[in-house]
């Protein structure tokens, strides 16, 4: 039996039936009624969680589609997070896709319209002087351990959503809870809320965030740095999370800040560890090397570069190649087709410069090698045996492109990663038809298993940052490091390939399930601690030997803790 923690608090009657860090709803006992103020204010029945929790999903039951669902937990969640995040923990695989990718795309898109209470914090540029008065409030009494992030300008691959990417960073900020174990009230959601580009929100009289164009430039800039010093302030330790940033200030962002404070951009380097795992997970089952591979990379934003980075960074650590021969493994290609030289230096982003192809390799295709190579043209050529779309351009890999793949190579690797599920590169139930069961699939969103010739199910591997992020996070944090470095990540993405499905048997799923998510988080936090310990990047006391017992006793669990009337001490 779990051990229920006491509690010494402070509120009484309807402040504390209504602050959903302390509510228990009809789970109060009858001597915490008593001694709360709570009697009249109650049914006379007091029930289990069990009960409450039995009660909660047959609601949720009734929903009948997944943005109501996704409404009715945001719901219970603002009244009783024991509650939201138990139940969230008893269904696991079915809740995750209602509360995250892909629905909470829907719900963010339509924030104005769905608004019923506000959470998080919310910073707005026309605010800017009242910044630090504002965050004080919000934190006031609590030790904030991890601090997530959005300024909304590329919401998965929904692009410029305004205020409503306060949704993005709750969303990961609960999946850090529920998979991670980080203490919900050792978390704060924000929205930068510089204004939006997207017209929609704009023209719409509901809008509830800033209706301005995005502020750009020196004064973003500012901006985003008052913020960064007084999380540094404030919360030394703790780690700083960015999502769903603009590529440009994404990686310009992540390069200033971390150096001098544990700064993490999901998009970058989450997708950029997860996707590690998966190919290494898939060069398992093909006997190859990582640098006997060809990448094609579509979509060479925040997630495509961080993705080639890691791999390229993976390749040079672990084959012992140089930088170049590495970098020479990768084609890159945008909106505008492969990136390479003719598309000239001021089309072509500096942190891209590494990877331009030059135009005397396609002098065959196109004339002196300029002009637009497309993507089929690229798979021709190249014949490379990995695909990866991170591009937001649902369909692009099609039958031609994935047949073309699958005559150059024998187990065309194939991770269509683009997030929510329409904006998929290919289904992968189709990849699977098309190379009869050869390709290897990963895909940033769930769907169902493929069928394989043989008329086995193929269970397609969720390639999402949140199999590994909540885990790389809590690492960071018990470890009080001051930096989120390379080589964590790394560890954090080793230990994710080491549990593999795949490397049991090479017909299942390259990655672990979701159900697993919190067992497997709890391996890549104790590789992270570890390694940090070992680098000294952290900043405890504690032996590296000892990581997985200090990340053991740090788990928080949805459980309800008994509770000691106490004004003068207890937690408000
Ligand atoms: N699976 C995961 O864990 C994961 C993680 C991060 C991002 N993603 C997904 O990847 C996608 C991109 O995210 P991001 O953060 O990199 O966004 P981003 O805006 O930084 O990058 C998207 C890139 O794709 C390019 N692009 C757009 N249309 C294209 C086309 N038709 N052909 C080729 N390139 C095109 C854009 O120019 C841009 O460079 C989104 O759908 C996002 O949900 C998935
Ligand atoms: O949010 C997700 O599901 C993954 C990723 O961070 C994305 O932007 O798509
Ligand atoms: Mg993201």
């Amino acid at each position: 039996m779990t051990h229920q923690p006491v509690f010494r608090v402070a509120l009484r009657g309807d402040e504390l039936l209504n602050n959903p860090r302390f509510n228990k709803g009809t789970a109060f006992t009858v001597t915490e009624r008593k001694a709360f103020g709570l009697t009249g204010r109650l049914p006379y029945k007091v029930n289990t969680l069990d009960e409450q929790c039995e009660r909660a999903y047959t609601q949720l039951q009734g929903r009948d589609s997944p943005i109501a669902k996704n409404s009715f937990l945001q719901s219970l969640k603002s009244q009783n997070l024991v509650l939201y995040y138990n139940l969230l923990t008893r269904h696991l695989r079915e809740l995750i896709p209602i509360i995250y990718t892909p629905t909470e795309a829907e719900a963010i898109s339509n924030y104005s319209h769905l608004f019923r209470r506000s959470e998080g914090l919310y910073l707005t540029f026309p605010n800017e002087d009242s910044m630090e008065e504002d965050f004080l409030e919000q934190t006031k009494g609590r030790n904030i351990d991890l601090i997530v992030c959005s300024d909304s300008e590329a919401i998965l691959g929904i692009g410029d959503q305004g205020v409503g990417g306060i949704g993005i960073s709750s969303a990961k900020s609960v999946i850090y809870s529920l998979i991670g174990g980080i203490d919900p009230s050792q978390t704060l959601s924000v929205v930068l809320d510089v204004g939006t580009d997207n017209k929609d929100l704009l023209d719409d009289d509901l809008y509830v965030g800033w209706r301005q164009e995005r502020v750009r430039g020196e004064e973003y800039d500012r901006f985003v740095d008052k913020f960064v010093q007084l999380v540094r302030k404030h919360f030394p330790h703790s780690l700083l999370h960015f999502e769903d940033f603009g590529v440009s200030n994404a990686q310009r962002i992540l390069k200033r800040y971390r150096d001098s404070h544990a700064v993490f951009n999901d998009d970058i380097q989450g997708t950029g560890a997860v996707t590690l795992s998966c190919l290494m997970a898939a060069i398992g089952v093909t006997k190859t090397k990582l640098s006997e591979q060809r990448f094609i990379v579509y979509g060479a934003g925040s997630a495509g570069l961080g993705i080639t980075r890691q791999l390229r960074d993976a390749i040079v650590t672990m084959d012992s190649i140089s930088v170049d021969e590495a970098n020479s493994l990768f084609y890159l290609i945008d909106k505008h087709g492969l990136i390479k030289q003719s598309l000239g230096q001021a089309n072509i982003r500096d942190d891209l410069q590494e990877f331009v192809r030059s135009d005397d390799e396609w002098a065959e295709v196109k004339e002196n090698g300029a002009g637009e190579i497309g993507l089929l043209e690229t798979v021709k050529k190249v014949k490379p045996t990995v695909l990866i779309g991170c591009s937001t351009h649902g369909g692009a890999f099609t039958e031609e492109v994935v047949k073309a793949m699958a005559e150059g190579c024998d187990r065309p690797i194939i991770f269509p990663l683009s997030n929510p599920s329409k904006l998929v590169e290919v289904d992968p139930k189709d990849a699977n038809d098309w190379t009869h069961g050869k390709a290897l699939l990963a895909t940033g969103s769930p769907f169902p298993p493929a069928k394989m010739p043989n008329g086995k199910d193929y269970v397609i591997a969720e390639c999402n940052n949140a199999l590994i992020y909540p885990g790389l996070g809590f690492g960071a944090i018990i470890t009080r490091s001051r930096r989120m470095t390379d080589t964590m990540i790394i560890a954090g993405a080793r230990r994710l390939a080491s549990l593999s499905p795949a490397l049991k048997d090479p017909d299942d799923a390259l990655l672990p399930d979701f159900a697993d998510a919190p067992d497997v988080n709890f391996e890549v936090a104790v590789a992270v601690a570890e390694q940090a310990v070992e680098e000294g990047s952290a900043d405890v006391h504690w032996k590296k030997e000892e990581a997985r017992e200090k990340v053991r006793q740090h788990l928080w669990r949805p459980i309800y803790g008994e509770y000691v009337f106490d004004e003068e001490h207890g937690m408000a």
